[in-house]
């Protein structure tokens, strides 16, 4: 399992580090600040190498024309004070260093001055109102040490517009510019939502600014894999792979951080509410999962389950029969297409493994359903508004496990509150942001708002929200996928950093996913479990199959995965 936290977590976790003498405030700052550049040198083996040792007395460095040159950008809290000990750190390593700070050293906290003094004993610190253009394109790195996880108010302008310039600088795909380092977090974005708090930064056609690297520390905040913080706009790649990169650095608290993933007393002591607690899916997290996933090696197929998946008219069949083959690949014992009269001959000529039903309206559902064998249902894709208000009460009224997807959560646009009702804890809808606006339209209106204050209201708070008042698993969709049940565990499935999987962006993607889900609620896993693993080996399959990627290519891929995983 692989814990994210929330900024209050975090401080939780370093307070009680530090209350417990083991370690001091200052030295946690000092392995933060290392953990940075360790990672740079990591990231750019160049930087490292290509240098040596700093030598005295320090002018010598504003001479040597060669020499790589950071500026640092410092902000008035803890986050500046990192950044103090990363100047200081790269000048060791024979950098040319330049520092900025905002605001005014003597309202420093106490760790961040120590390190601040311990700068000013080997070279200047400007002010953020001398940082120029000229500068900033001088660099070889620019390193953000502005606002780290305590940020929790609008940008001031003067660090808005520096920002804005380096948004553009590290966005431009024209030219090649300094990469940026993001120390905890990128600047101005909250660290629980990974939204911008508000300013004219986020207007930017560019994008809000990205980093090539974010080092942070201990454990990965949850806004890194929100909304904003993996906007994937920087053309400054880490190394060969493309897109921005996340590195944990650890900083000697992690063991509390596994404590408080074992839910044992030291949880208690700063998040007594265990539904707060914030799963990002990996393959450890779903690992126990895998396991169910192997057949039986005495079964039969109906000792795999049985999933109906219930398709559109004629000409509207081709998403239910992509979920239908998703469901087959993923291990069901067998998948039956429910295909109204006038979708027969089209759905017949299209399909080998699978099997077709005639289902026309309420009476032959509920017929069908008749057969207890039929463990599990998708209902959705391609379906019509008309047939799936006149298919989905029925489905629902046979308290089977259930996958709500596409047209029949669209169908209750107008009346979601009947949908809610009917709705059973072996359910699981699987919306997009269309399709959640269309059922929770006060809670995506609030996810649209600009937020003013942090944390600010999250794409997790909205989902979890959505669970309670639906009362089954909410599936929010998008390169962030978040999945939460009614009582509030909730998870993150990233298709960002070494999990990019943009290729996902396609017609037909998601129905795959609504039938992955399906089969896997047919072998029996729970709806949590399911949407989970469904949704994790959704992404694990865009991941192996790579670009050229369309829908049809993702039941196909599937049993490379799970070779791979050793099943
Ligand atoms: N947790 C750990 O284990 C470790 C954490 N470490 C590091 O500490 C960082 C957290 O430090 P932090 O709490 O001091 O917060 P940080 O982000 O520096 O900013 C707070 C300052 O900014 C100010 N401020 C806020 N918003 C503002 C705005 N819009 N405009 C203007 N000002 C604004 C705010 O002012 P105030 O609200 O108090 O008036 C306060 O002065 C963390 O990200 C990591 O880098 C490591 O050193 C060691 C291990
Ligand atoms: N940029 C992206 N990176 C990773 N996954 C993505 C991206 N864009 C979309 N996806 C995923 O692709 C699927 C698209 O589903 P959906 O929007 O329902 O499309 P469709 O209705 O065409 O099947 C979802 O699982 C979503 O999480
Ligand atoms: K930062």
């Amino acid at each position: 399992m692989t814990e994210i936290l929330t900024a209050a977590q975090m401080r939780a976790i370093e307070l009680a580090a530090i209350e417990s003498g083991e370690v001091t405030g200052l030295e946690l700052m000092e392995r933060a600040g290392r953990g940075v550049v360790d990672a740079i040198f990591d990231a750019w083996p160049d930087f490292k190498t290509a240098r040596g040792p700093a030598p005295e007395p320090p002018k010598y460095f504003w001479q040597d024309e060669d020499a790589y040159k950071a500026i640092v950008l410092c902000g008035p809290g803890n986050n500046g004070g990192d950044g103090f000990v990363v100047a200081r750190l790269l000048r060791d390593a024979g950098w040319v260093v330049e520092v900025f700070l905002y605001g005014d050293a003597g309202q420093l906290p106490p760790d961040a001055k120590t390190n601040y003094q311990r700068w000013s004993e080997i070279g200047a610190i400007r002010a953020f109102a001398d940082i120029s253009e000229e500068i900033l394109n001088g660099a070889s790195l620019t390193i953000d040490a502005i606002f780290g996880t305590g940020l929790t108010r609008p940008l001031p302008d003067e660090i808005g517009n520096v920002l804005q310039f380096v948004s553009v600088q590290a966005n431009s795909r024209s030219k090649v510019r300094p990469p940026i380092v993001a120390v905890d977090v990128p600047s101005g974005i909250d660290a629980d939502s990974g939204r911008p708090i508000s300013h004219s930064v986020i207007e930017n056609d560019e994008g809000y600014y990205t980093p090539a690297l974010t080092v942070t520390f201990g454990a990965a905040k949850v806004g890194h894999f929100l909304d904003t913080c993996t906007s994937d706009y920087s053309c400054n790649s880490v190394s060969d792979r493309r897109g921005p990169s996340l590195v944990v650095k650890p900083i000697g608290v992690e063991h509390r951080i596994e404590v408080a993933a074992g839910n044992s007393r030291i949880v208690d002591l700063f998040e007594p509410d265990k539904a707060r607690h914030i799963d990002l899916l990996g393959r450890s997290s779903v690992g126990l999962n895998l396991l169910f996933l192997s057949k039986d090696r005495g079964g039969h197929k109906f000792s795999h389950g049985h999933a109906l998946v219930l398709t559109g008219g004629f000409g509207k069949t081709g998403a239910a029969r992509l979920a239908a083959r998703g469901a087959l690949r993923v291990g069901a014992g067998l998948v039956t297409l429910g295909v109204p009269p006038n979708a027969q001959m089209e759905v017949a000529s299209q399909i080998a493994g699978l099997m077709m039903t005639r289902v026309q309206g309420g009476e032959a559902l509920a017929e069908t359903l008749t057969d207890a064998r039929l463990n599990a249902v998708c209902v959705g894709p391609g379906f019509g508004h008309e047939r799936a208000r006149a298919l989905v009460p029925v489905v629902l009224s046979n308290k089977r496990a259930t996958v709500l997807d596409a047209d029949a959560l669209s169908a209750f646009a107008n009346a979601p509150e009947e949908l809610f009702e009917t709705l059973h804890e072996n359910c699981i809808l699987t919306p997009h942001k269309g399709e959640f606006a269309r059922l929770f339209p006060d809670l995506a209106n609030r996810l649209a708002e600009v937020p003013t204050r942090g944390p600010a209201y999250s794409k997790v708070d909205a989902t979890r929200e959505a669970a309670a008042r639906a009362g089954c698993v909410v599936l929010f969709k998008g390169p962030d996928t978040v999945i939460a049940a009614p009582d509030g565990k909730c998870s993150i499935n990233s298709a960002h950093y070494e999990r990019s999987a943009p290729w996902l962006a396609t017609a037909g993607s998601g129905d795959v996913l609504a039938g992955f889900i399906t089969g896997l609620l047919a072998r029996g896993f729970s709806a949590m479990d399911a949407a989970e693993t469904g949704a994790w080996l959704h992404v694990e399959c865009a991941i192996a199959f790579g670009p050229g990627l369309i829908a049809e290519d993702l039941p196909e891929i599937l049993p490379k995965v799970f070779c791979e995983l050793g099943l």
